[in-house]
């Protein structure tokens, strides 16, 4: 999604800072050749000679002709605290640091990074000191305040990685084990343009500044943050993703290699510093020209290291500022990085916010959990009804356990009564009671008698046949309900 920012696109944002004297010149009595214009936002650097004519008249008509003047969006003057204009790290994070702040939680891209000669304050406004931290640590504490800051719905993951190019080669200063096998490599992805391969990335949730390596005045050290935001839009009740990068870069001592003197691996190191450092000149240059040209030149971003990892930062996808660090009193290194800062200020980035709509897979996993939500439910309520089924039947188990015994006790009683009958029966038809009859009605009465007998037996024969195959239905019974109950149970 493109914001108006991409079609018109933006200047560098360039800003100059003066350090104070340090002990060496003060020593040697130099003098701070440099002016600033706090309402103008000017930076003027007047040539030492003149500076130092004790002859006014010739002072006057050297401060016009022998001076130079330069105009930035901010000239930060760090020489003296007492000055009311004086600028500390908090003042250069609060002009340049916040801001850019705001255009990563935005969604943008961006990179600031410190120039000017060794000794000229790069570290010292990047990194600072412990007591008067710089724009990398106050960076990484405004940033983890404003995380905690955002609601539960807006979700944030902060990655950092660091790494330094020396002698044109890439090294990861975050990473346990550094093998120095010739560096890392770099590659250049369609989307996010060049990146270097196995670079350590750590999520962190604190300052992760105390992480940080040794400066090395003779590398260029590279500090990104990769911030990756997930929220709702509020209008359009989307599902957006936002992942923006902060580069926050310490160039090399920015100083000409026929100016160190250097011989052997530190010559050969030189011009590799230098690679990079002309390089950049060139493609500022290139860039800074571009802009006026209908028919664009190539911009050299592959010829050095440097370069090529910053493409993006330097005439892409990114909001730049540059930080001009320079010294009081060093005339031609000052005024050449004078020149350098108001090159950059005529290129032109085209930063776009980098945001996509997440709303397929956020669909995706409401339907999801809608299907779990639902079979979870169902499941529950096939649950609770089989529950049911199973009370109802251990009721019904129950319920006819109870009339089983009832009945079977009623039939042991009836069993027993008739079984009583019987032996009662069998004695009497055992040990049949003498009638004595004299005459011949007597006889028929005992032929009628013993009968009667007869009868009984068999009735009584028939009868426990019945109570036998009675008794062994119940037995079967008992065994089936005993089965059928433990089942249930
Ligand atoms: N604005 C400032 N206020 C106070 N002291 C400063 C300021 N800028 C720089 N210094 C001091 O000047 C010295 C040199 O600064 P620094 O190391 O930051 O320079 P540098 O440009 O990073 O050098 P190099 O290229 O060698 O890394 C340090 O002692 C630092 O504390």
């Amino acid at each position: 999604m493109d914001s108006p920012t991409s079609k018109i696109g933006e200047n560098v944002r360039v800003v100059v800072r003066v350090r104070p004297l340090n002990k060496r010149e003060m020593e040697r009595g130099a003098k701070c050749l440099i002016a600033m214009d706090n309402d103008t936002q000017a930076t003027s650097i007047l040539r030492p000679d003149a500076r130092d004519s004790g002859n006014a008249r010739a002072a006057k008509r050297a401060s016009n002709d022998d001076s130079k003047t330069f105009t930035y969006d901010r000239s930060l003057w760090s020489v003296n605290p007492e000055d009311p204009h004086y600028a500390g790290q908090e003042s250069l994070y609060d002009c340049l640091g916040k801001e850019f702040l705001d255009h990563l939680f935005a969604g943008y891209n961006t990179c600031i990074f410190a120039y000017g000669q060794t000794g000229s304050g790069k570290t010292f406004t990047m990194m600072g000191s412990n007591d008067d931290p710089g724009l990398v640590p106050r960076t990484c504490n405004d940033l983890f305040r404003r995380v905690d800051k955002l609601s539960d719905s807006h979700q944030c993951s902060v990655h950092i990685s660091y790494f330094e190019i020396y002698n044109e080669k890439v090294r990861d200063l975050l990473a346990a084990m550094v093998s120095d096998n010739g560096g890392l490599k770099i590659r250049e992805s369609p989307c996010d343009g060049p990146y270097v391969e196995d670079l350590a990335e750590f999520q962190v949730r604190t300052t992760a500044s105390t992480a940080m390596n040794d400066q090395s005045s003779r590398s260029h050290a590279v500090f990104t943050i990769v911030l990756r935001q997930l929220f709702q839009d509020l209008n359009s009740k989307s599902r957006i993703e936002k992942i923006s990068r902060f580069r926050l870069v310490d160039l090399a001592g920015s100083e000409r290699a026929n100016a160190t003197g250097a011989t052997g691996i530190r010559l050969k190191e030189g011009s590799n510093i230098n690679k990079s450092l002309t390089t950049l000149g060139r493609v500022i240059a290139s860039l800074a020209e571009n802009d006026n040209r209908k028919k664009r030149d190539v911009v050299p971003y592959r010829d050095s290291t440097l370069t090529y990892i910053l493409k993006d930062s330097l005439g892409g996808n990114s909001k730049t500022a540059m930080v001009a660090c320079i010294s009081p009193s060093d005339y031609d290194e000052t005024l050449s990085t004078l020149r350098y800062a108001d090159q950059a200020k005529r290129i032109r980035t085209r930063a776009v916010v980098n945001e996509k709509e997440n709303n397929l897979s956020a669909k995706l996993l409401k339907d999801q959990l809608e299907n779990v939500l639902s079979s979870h439910v169902s499941r529950g309520v096939e649950l609770e009804n089989l529950k049911k089924e199973k009370d109802e039947m251990r009721l019904m188990f129950e319920e006819w356990a109870r009339n089983l015994d009832r009945e079977n006790k009623a039939l042991k009683i009836e069993r027993d009564a008739l079984r009583a009958h019987l032996r009662l029966a069998i004695e009497s038809y055992k040990n049949p009671i003498p009638v004595i009859c004299e005459n011949k009605e007597a006889d028929v009465e005992r032929e009628k008698n013993a009968k009667a007998v007869n009868d009984l037996h068999d009735e009584w024969s028939d009868l426990l046949q019945d109570i036998g195959h009675f008794k062994r239905d119940i037995q079967e019974d008992i065994a089936t309900f005993a089965i059928v109950a433990t089942t249930a149970a």
